[in-house]
């Protein structure tokens, strides 16, 4: 059954009153420029999107008991003009700190294809690296991973995690532009260079949190730019190493969500562990006047997102065995 929103949308059709609620967006992908396609024709709209975002703050400003936001990534788009890159990325995140509480932020392909990553974290607030935790009340945590610590994007040609990355490429993807995923057959699409995967450090930091998290009867919901699950994004969306992030996630029970960008159509599973995953709908791909933003309240039981326009309203209900 989908959620219902009352008129201060803050209860739900069970009239209970959520633990904390929480705004979301993904792949904004703001660029002043005329409206174009993607390589497969999906009309985008680089102006507009950030007409989007405006409209997304000035909506979880209105709701009033938003404990924080969430951006998943991709701030502004890969053919914002060079010279642009500083002053688009900073229009945007003026946009984000208009909204009265925190913002946190995840790095995406495009973010990366406009600055390099370190001013990236200066810029957008993050604690000196681009994954970490956060714990919004007791029973909750929040974990953000970075999809591009093993990336051929982002870092300087000879870091070793470009060469890392470079070596997956070339032993995965044949093509002279690994952009392309031609002759690549069903998940192995995924090896294209816009995507990256997660680092051997960051993967301990994860069984870590998770541990911990465990230890602490926490929910834990994932926070990826890219997509974790092949039923919820298609295969050339995904992270590189998705099958191993999710091994470490499957250890533990705590792990209720995973969200991510990405893959601009947005998407939904819930995978053979119950843990849900809900890609979002891009801001970047709304027609003039429509929007794809929204919130989510988050209960013990179940995650419930409300979602505006062409984002998909979700009810994520936990498995029993998952219910304190
Ligand atoms: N089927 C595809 C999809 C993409 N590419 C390459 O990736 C670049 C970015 O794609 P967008 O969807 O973001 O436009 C694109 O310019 C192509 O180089 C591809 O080759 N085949
Ligand atoms: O946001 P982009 O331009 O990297 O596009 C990502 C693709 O839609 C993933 O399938």
């Amino acid at each position: 059954m989908p959620p219902m929103s009352c008129a201060n949308g803050y209860t739900n059709s069970h009239g209970n009153k959520p633990l904390f609620s929480f705004g979301v967006i993904s792949d904004v992908q703001y660029a002043d420029i005329p409206d174009g396609r993607s390589f497969l024709g999906v009309p985008r709209y680089y102006r507009h999107s950030i007409l989007v975002l405006q409209r997304a703050v000035r909506m979880w400003n209105d709701h009033k008991h938003l404990k924080f936001s969430v951006n998943y990534g991709d701030i502004v788009d890969g053919f914002c003009p060079k010279e642009e890159s500083r002053n688009a990325v900073e229009k945007v995140v003026l946009e984000f700190e208009k909204f009265d509480g925190l913002v946190y932020h995840m790095i995406g392909n495009h973010c990366l294809y406009n600055l390099p990553r370190n001013s990236l974290i200066t810029t957008l607030k993050m604690p000196g690296r681009a994954y970490y935790d956060f714990s919004p009340t007791l029973g909750y945590r929040f974990v953000v991973l970075d999809a591009y610590d093993v990336s051929a994007i982002g870092w300087p040609q000879d870091h070793p995690l470009t060469v890392e990355a470079m070596n997956i490429l070339r032993d995965k993807n044949p093509n002279s532009d690994k952009n392309s995923p031609d002759g690549l057959v069903g998940l192995e699409r995924r090896f294209l260079k816009f995507n990256g995967a997660v680092g051997k450090e960051q993967m301990d930091w994860l069984d870590g949190v998770l541990r911990n998290s465990t230890e602490q009867s926490q929910k834990v919901v994932i926070c990826c730019h890219l997509p974790l699950d092949p039923d919820a994004a298609t295969p050339e969306a995904l992270l590189w190493n998705y099958e191993e992030v999710m091994d470490v996630i499957h250890r533990y029970k705590c792990v209720k969500a995973c969200f991510a960008g990405h893959d601009h159509k947005g998407g939904y599973s819930i995978d053979s562990h119950g843990v849900h995953h809900r890609v979002l709908e891009a801001a970047l791909e709304c027609p003039p006047e429509s929007n794809a933003f929204g919130y989510v309240d988050a209960y013990d039981d179940r995650l419930v997102l409300f979602g505006t326009d062409r984002m998909a309203s979700t009810e994520m209900v936990f498995g029993p065995e998952d219910i304190d």
